[in-house]
């Protein structure tokens, strides 16, 4: 039997060169970053400055025109079916209306892992019953996903990451609309995931928390402006670039509560 959290051999990402377009429009050029083997890196950027679509780039839901993303040395087809990246969606993306349970949701991190019929095993559920418990959402695995609070909406997505195993892990936005208490839940449960060997990328417009907890910052608007430690590039200057001179991160030290 697997060990309850698994120690996973830490792996990198690259992302070389890409350029990925809606209907023949470019909207990410020329991007390229690479992420060090089990770090937590944020991904920072305004509104529409091409994160969602990196983070869909990754995962092979959009093809780049050109560049490469490359996971563990295997292309990006190659690493998905190995299961090696798992993703957390906007709350946006996902359809809440839809009819199906918190336990059908996490178990749908599983299908990777099942043949054809999709018949879950007994390893599978109990996965499933340890990632809800780990995120504490399990007294509530028979409510419908539409019956949840917004944090509890980002709990539930959480667990489907976890049930994957993957080794990355992507996640879009998973502080906004979330009390304190849950984002620094979410933040620790993080830290714990990169100790397993876990390689992360998280977006988040909530600038005041990514010294306490990343290793990477990647500057991102319509191409990847800076990208390297905390130490080196969370600037005054990288986000006067990204964001086009109207913030300094001081300000986001002295006022926790602001967001962009
Ligand atoms: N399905 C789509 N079809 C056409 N254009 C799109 C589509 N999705 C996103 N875009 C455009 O691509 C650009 C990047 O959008 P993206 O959603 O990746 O930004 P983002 O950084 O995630 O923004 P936000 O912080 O608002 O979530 C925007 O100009 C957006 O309008």
């Amino acid at each position: 039997m697997r060990n309850k959290y698994m120690t996973v051999e830490p792996i990198s990402v690259l992302v070389e060169d890409i350029n990925v377009a809606y209907h023949e429009k470019v909207v990410l050029h020329n991007a390229t970053f690479e992420l060090k083997p089990g770090c937590i890196a944020a991904l920072v950027g305004p509104n529409g400055g091409g994160k969602s679509t990196l983070f869909k780039a990754i995962m092979g839901f959009l093809t780049p025109h050109r560049g490469r993303v490359v996971i563990k040395d295997l292309p990006i087809r190659k690493a998905q079916q190995k299961q090696i990246v798992a993703y957390v969606p906007q709350s946006e993306e996902v359809d809440w209306n839809f009819p199906v349970s918190v336990e059908d949701v996490v178990m749908m991190g599983r299908y990777g892992h099942m043949n054809w019929l999709r018949i879950p095993s007994a390893e599978d559920h109990r996965i499933v019953r340890e990632t809800l418990e780990r995120v504490g959402m399990y007294s509530l695995r028979r409510r419908q996903i539409g019956e949840l609070s917004g944090g509890q909406r980002k709990r539930v997505f959480l667990a489907r990451a976890l049930a994957q195993q993957g080794t990355v892990m992507l996640l879009d936005e998973p502080f906004t609309g979330v009390d304190a208490n849950t984002e620094k839940e979410i933040i620790e449960l993080l830290i714990t995931l990169r100790a397993q060997g876990h390689t992360i990328l998280i977006s988040t417009h909530d600038l005041g928390s990514i010294s306490t907890f990343c290793d990477q910052v990647v500057f991102i608007n319509r191409t990847i402006l800076a990208y390297g430690s905390v130490e080196d590039v969370f600037t005054d200057d990288n986000l006067a670039m990204t964001f086009g001179g109207v913030l300094h991160h001081r300000s986001f030290y002295n006022n926790k509560e602001s967001k962009i």
